[in-house]
């Protein structure tokens, strides 16, 4: 009999760059499988997962373009690049034999759910995954600040920040290779610091709502279900 999770109700956040496995951008097809299968693992203890899918695998194809555009229509097609994600991964959770629904923040009714928050967390208790398009709607948003008002909206338990780094360093570990990582970290000590793994409109909505974030290594497989067993797996953001 398999240990119970340790929450109930998670909301992942999913950056775009993990897609990309070792492309320069774009979705590889057996990175998000791998991905897939890390999160059907969760799925199948019960645990109710939604997911915040980030754009900046797709926007980085287009970075060219948008240079010298007017920021808000960029933002809007980063808003756009994460909906690909998220059909490219309710199809990829299809494939699993796990139920997903995307819900989009900007009206895309042929494609997907509107964002509804009462259906949404109908979704959730029915078993079914549920995954986020289109950040917050709102330009001069990232998807991390998405991943902190939809998961205190939904009420998670958790943020779990999965990402290309195994956790918060003292210094952006590409920049810096001996930066060192933390095993936990304050809210507060990490704005302050100015720590660029999560925008600080994220940490501050995070902070105000009482919401943890646990920023883990997507690239490590198995580390959700880690996480979902209580193991030491990157960094804990706390109040
Ligand atoms: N102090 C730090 N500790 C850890 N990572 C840091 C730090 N400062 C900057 N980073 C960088 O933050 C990034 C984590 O963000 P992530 O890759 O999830 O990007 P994102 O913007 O959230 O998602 P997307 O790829 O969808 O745009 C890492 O690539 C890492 O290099
Ligand atoms: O609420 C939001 C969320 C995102 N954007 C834009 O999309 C891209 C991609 O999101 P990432 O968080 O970087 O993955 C982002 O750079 C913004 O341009 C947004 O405007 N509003």
């Amino acid at each position: 009999m398999p240990a119970s999770p340790i929450y109930k109700r998670v909301l992942l956040k999913l950056s775009g760059e993990a897609l990309m496995g070792d492309d320069a951008f774009g979705i590889n097809r057996a990175t998000i499988e791998r991905i897939v299968a890390d999160i059907a693992e969760v799925v199948q203890l019960g645990t109710q997962l939604a997911v915040v899918i980030g754009g900046g695998n797709i926007f980085r194809g287009v970075a060219g373009g948008a240079a010298g555009m007017d920021r808000a229509t960029a933002d809007y097609m980063g808003m756009l690049g994460t909906m690909i994600n998220a059909l490219a991964l309710q199809d990829a959770m299809r494939q699993t034999g796990i139920e997903a629904r995307v819900q989009s923040a900007l009206r895309m009714d042929q494609v997907a759910e509107p964002y509804i928050r009462p259906r949404a967390i109908h979704h959730l208790k029915a078993g079914k995954v549920v995954i986020f398009a289109a950040g917050t709607g709102n330009p001069f948003f990232t998807t991390d600040t998405a991943a902190a008002l939809r998961g205190a909206e939904i009420g998670a338990e958790v943020v779990l920040k999965a990402t290309r780094v195994d956790g918060v360093y003292s210094a952006d570990p590409k920049r810096a290779p001996t930066a060192s990582r933390y095993a936990m970290i304050r809210f507060d000590e990490a704005i302050q610091r100015n720590l660029q793994v999560m925008d600080a409109t994220a940490f501050a909505l995070c902070r105000d709502q009482k919401l943890p974030v646990r920023v883990f290594s997507i690239n490590k497989t198995g580390a959700l279900k880690r996480i979902m067993d209580g193991q030491d797996e990157g960094t804990l953001i706390h109040l």
